[in-house]
């Protein structure tokens, strides 16, 4: 169905390909992974399909690339889309229409349906993707997770025979991911749709497919297989491939199941050296062994005691480096927050959870003053943000945005850089030298636009790094990155919280999570459900634990490196 032969690209102005020697097939009503490190190409391949590259991105494309037989270099994306559905990394940019209800019957309008085809279909993607709610919506009001699921049904409606996805679950909290990933499945299994989707967090995907693309460096040839073929030589992976690894197991599991089924041995040698209660990931100073493990809470009981279980704040500092009470927050109709109360210290990482739509990105917006309470107070370090002075206000709190792209005006990503040192006032290449940290292969030159998803998260991470707010507010910070990268973005962010920083990160990454934060705080329709420490409230949620927790319990372990310290020690 889809077709690369020997297709390089070459975007203008660059020395090399961004992808070279790609050759291969995907087959008709079959579900491919594209996968591979950040910025390796990815997004490119998936453009060559549905045609945006090079039309739309310009470069040069060499080789070709056919889809239902058509080459995509002599027909313009339009002359695809009756075949093609795609889905980009920046849902905003591709809508059309003002609200849930238009956009999900645009594609179809174009293609002609009858009325009566648009409506039934429109009304079945509603439900399937649970937007009914918010069908009158203004698309600019949504959240981006519930922008991120209207993009998917908008593609959806015309019912093309190739769907395209880039990182389609980036945005969608796990239930609403898996719900997705399961209308994927059966469009493939039952209509014989052909997919072709990028995605970073193979955890949640890598099991759905049934057959992996690898892009394993940029301009390597990739590699192709089934998903256990691929995982077992891929340099990015899902926990519990690296558990699988680490713990030798063969064949390598995909699955929580497949991997409990192995983990027998596993548990007995870390049954003695089980981590007690609650322990905090990494760099925790508590005791390793609990000789009297606490019984287990059951679950609703343990969901419900969050104000029992929250961490004491620090009291030796005069402010606590913020301070919510009683908030409520209105967004036009809809009630974004009500009743929240949140206090977090310096030196502490609080992860932000809870489904599309919760509030979480509205509470990162009241701590950094761009949106008003209703009600209640908010203050940060001391200073309300909706009333500080700009200037005064960068001094105590930074802001990485969901989409980073609203942070860059620059460009090159050297001036970028070089504004984030002056307004910061740090030494002159403190910025470039955290990009480099983060992503190596970024260039001084490329315009933040052209840079790949996960490049221009770095950049955009760099930026407020460098300006080392007392409060750092990070809304899903992991779009884009791949393991690595992550995991030094967890180091470099530890070093922070160690120095003092307090970190509030919005995220529905559960291993980020698991890895990162000492508390969660769990928003539900705009109220805290949850807040604790994180083995507590990550453990007992089915949604909300991690990979290496759900394949090791009842032992309470959150990530592979608890692990993987524990048997070396
Ligand atoms: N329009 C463009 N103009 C110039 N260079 C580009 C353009 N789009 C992408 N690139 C470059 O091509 C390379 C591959 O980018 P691409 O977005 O395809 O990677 P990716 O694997 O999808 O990355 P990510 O995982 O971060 O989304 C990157 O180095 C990027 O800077
Ligand atoms: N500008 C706005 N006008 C009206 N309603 C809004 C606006 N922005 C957000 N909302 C609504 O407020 C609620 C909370 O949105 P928010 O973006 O805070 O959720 P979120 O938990 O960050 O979601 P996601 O996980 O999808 O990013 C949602 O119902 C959303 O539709």
């Amino acid at each position: 169905m889809i077709r690369f032969e020997n297709v390089s690209v070459t975007y203008d102005g660059a020395y090399e390909p961004a992808v070279q020697d790609i050759d291969f097939t995907v087959p008709e009503g079959e579900l491919t992974l594209l996968v591979g490190p950040s910025g390796t190409g990815k997004s490119t391949v998936l453009g060559a399909v549905s045609g945006l590259v090079p039309h739309f991105t310009g470069g040069t494309l060499r080789g070709r690339v056919t889809v239902a037989g058509r080459d995509t270099r002599t027909h313009k994306p339009r002359e695809l889309a009756d075949v093609v559905g795609t889905v980009g990394q920046d849902p905003l940019s591709h809508f059309v229409t003002d609200t849930v209800e238009d956009e999900l019957a645009y594609g179809m309008e174009s293609l002609g349906l009858a009325p009566d085809v648009m409506r039934r279909r429109v009304e079945e993607t509603l439900d399937l993707l649970g937007l009914n709610e918010l069908r009158d919506r203004p698309i600019a009001t949504l959240s981006g997770g519930q922008q991120q699921r209207v993009a998917i049904g908008s593609v959806l409606t015309p019912h093309p025979k190739v769907l395209v996805l880039d990182e389609p679950t980036s945005a969608l909290d796990p239930a609403a991911a898996e719900e997705v990933l399961a209308v994927l499945q059966r469009l493939v299994h039952d209509l014989g749709t052909t997919v072709l989707m990028a995605e970073h967090r193979l955890e949640r995907v890598v099991h759905y497919a049934d057959r992996v693309v690898l892009l394993p460096s940029s301009g390597a040839r990739p590699v192709l297989g089934t998903p256990p073929e691929v995982m077992a030589v891929s340099p990015v992976y899902p926990p519990v491939v690296d558990l699988g690894r680490l713990a030798g197991w063969s064949p390598l599991p995909l699955t929580i199941r497949d991997a409990r089924r192995s983990a027998g041995e596993l548990r007995e040698r870390l049954a003695d050296i089980a981590p007690v209660n609650g322990r905090l990931p990494h760099g925790d100073t508590s005791p390793r062994k609990d000789p009297n493990p606490r019984p287990e809470v059951p679950a609703p009981r343990r969901f419900l005691r969050r104000r029992t279980t929250r961490t004491a704040p620090d009291t030796s500092t005069p402010h606590p480096a913020a301070a919510v009470t009683a908030l409520a927050v209105h967004r036009d109709r809809v009630e974004a927050l009500r009743h929240v109360e949140l206090t977090v210290t310096p030196g502490e990482t609080v992860a932000l959870m809870g489904r599309n739509g919760a509030g979480k990105s509205t509470l990162l917006a009241a701590l950094v003053g761009l949106v008003e309470p209703t009600r209640g107070s908010v203050r940060v370090g001391g200073a309300v943000p909706h009333r500080a002075a700009p200037r005064d206000l960068v001094q105590r709190v930074g802001l990485v945005p969901q989409e980073p792209r609203d942070l860059l005006y620059a460009d090159t990503v050297a001036a970028e850089c070089a504004a984030a040192d002056r307004d910061a006032g740090a030494a002159e290449g403190s910025c470039r030298a955290l990009v480099s940290e983060l992503l190596p292969g970024v260039g001084d030159d490329t315009h933040p636009r052209d840079l790949s998803e996960g490049q221009r998260l770095a950049l955009a991470l760099a930026v407020v790094l460098t300006a080392r707010p007392p409060l750092l507010l990070l809304d899903e910070p992991t779009r884009g990155l791949d393991y690595a990268a992550k995991a030094r973005l967890v180091s470099i962010l530890r070093a922070l919280a160690a120095e003092g920083h307090a970190i509030v990160l919005a995220t529905h990454d559960v291993e980020l999570a698991a890895e990162i934060a000492h508390r969660v705080v769990v928003l539900a329709d705009g109220e805290v459900v949850a807040d604790g420490p994180t083995a507590d409230v990550v453990v007992a949620s089915p949604s909300f634990a991690p990979q290496v927790t759900k394949v090791l319990a009842p032992q309470r372990w959150l990530t592979v490196s608890q692990v993987r310290e524990a048997l070396s020690s």
